[in-house]
């Protein structure tokens, strides 16, 4: 039951338009799922619904046995933390002390074990030295962390990451990284939706791929960037690396640099 599942869930919104056509998904507590796909397949619709920002018109989504239907979107908020893709979206506090401690507080919890989920956040996203600044006063990049220390300071089971790596430089992407392996040991699930492919390929071993309202593929990260058609019809790119190692008769299947020397070797080898 430790798992969010969405059963032949689909999503109309108000104006009629089909997001999301028929998803069955299950992603486990403790686990790291990458969502890919063109604009527009259905990405954001589909984790709004694991979180129960949006109810499905069809089908059902269960977040630990629970039938989002029967409650309140903070009610499962609570349990499926959600960070936007923009922060500027989710920030309105006036510290990034402020922000983090917000929702702790507003679940009533003690100001002494608020003190300590701020501070343990802010360290582990590395942004302490931040604590008493506006958040609009420090960069767009540090701000986005403020905001997955936000939801993580509510201690969800699981959270949904919207383009975490969006402007991020090598320096970011390496906390990104070990925030991710310090949520699969603390076994909170990971669903993350992104463009960045070199980022899935090095952090995810489970990719869903998506296009047209569907999921058309949801297996191991090599086989779906191996996979020319699944490639083709979610309009993604494998990584860099990849297409290189392609082009020039490496294989489909190389994921990164480490790889691509590897096999670059074996072929070459005398
Ligand atoms: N509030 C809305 N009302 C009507 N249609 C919407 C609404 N929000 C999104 N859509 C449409 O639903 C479809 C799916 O949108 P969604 O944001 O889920 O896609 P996505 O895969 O996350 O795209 P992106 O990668 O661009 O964020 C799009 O065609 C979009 O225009």
């Amino acid at each position: 039951m430790n798992q969010i599942e969405l059963r032949n869930a689909s999503f109309q919104y108000p104006n009629g338009f089909l997001a999301n056509d028929d998803l069955n998904l299950i992603v486990k507590r403790g686990e790291r799922v990458a969502i890919v796909g063109q604009n527009g397949a259905g990405k954001t619709t589909a984790v709004k619904m694991m979180n129960g920002l949006h109810k499905p018109c069809k089908g059902d989504v269960l977040v630990e046995g629970r039938n989002t239907k029967d409650y309140t979107t903070a009610q499962i908020a609570r349990q499926v933390g959600y960070v936007f893709q923009n922060p500027d979206d989710q920030i309105f506090n006036q510290t990034v002390y402020a922000e983090i401690a917000y929702m702790p507080k507003y679940y009533k919890m003690a100001e002494k074990e608020v003190d300590k989920r701020v501070k343990e956040v802010a360290e582990l996203l590395e942004i302490e030295t931040y604590l008493k600044m506006n958040p609009f006063e420090i960069p767009y990049v540090t701000r986005k962390f403020v905001t997955i220390a936000a939801i993580l300071a509510t201690k969800p089971q699981y959270i949904i990451l919207d383009e975490p790596t969006a402007g991020q430089d090598l320096t970011g992407i390496k906390v990104l990284t070990r925030v991710l392996e310090e949520l699969e040991k603390i076994e909170i699930g990971v669903v993350t939706i992104t463009h960045d492919m070199e980022f899935a390929a090095n952090n995810f071993e489970r990719v869903v791929a998506m296009a047209n309202k569907k999921i058309i593929k949801d297996g191991n990260v090599r086989d779906i960037f191996s996979d020319d058609d699944i490639l083709r019809q979610s309009k993604i790119k494998r990584p860099g690396i990849g297409q290189i190692a392609d082009s020039i008769g490496l294989g489909k299947d190389i994921l990164n640099a480490r790889e691509f020397v590897k096999r670059y070797k074996e072929v070459t080898a005398p």
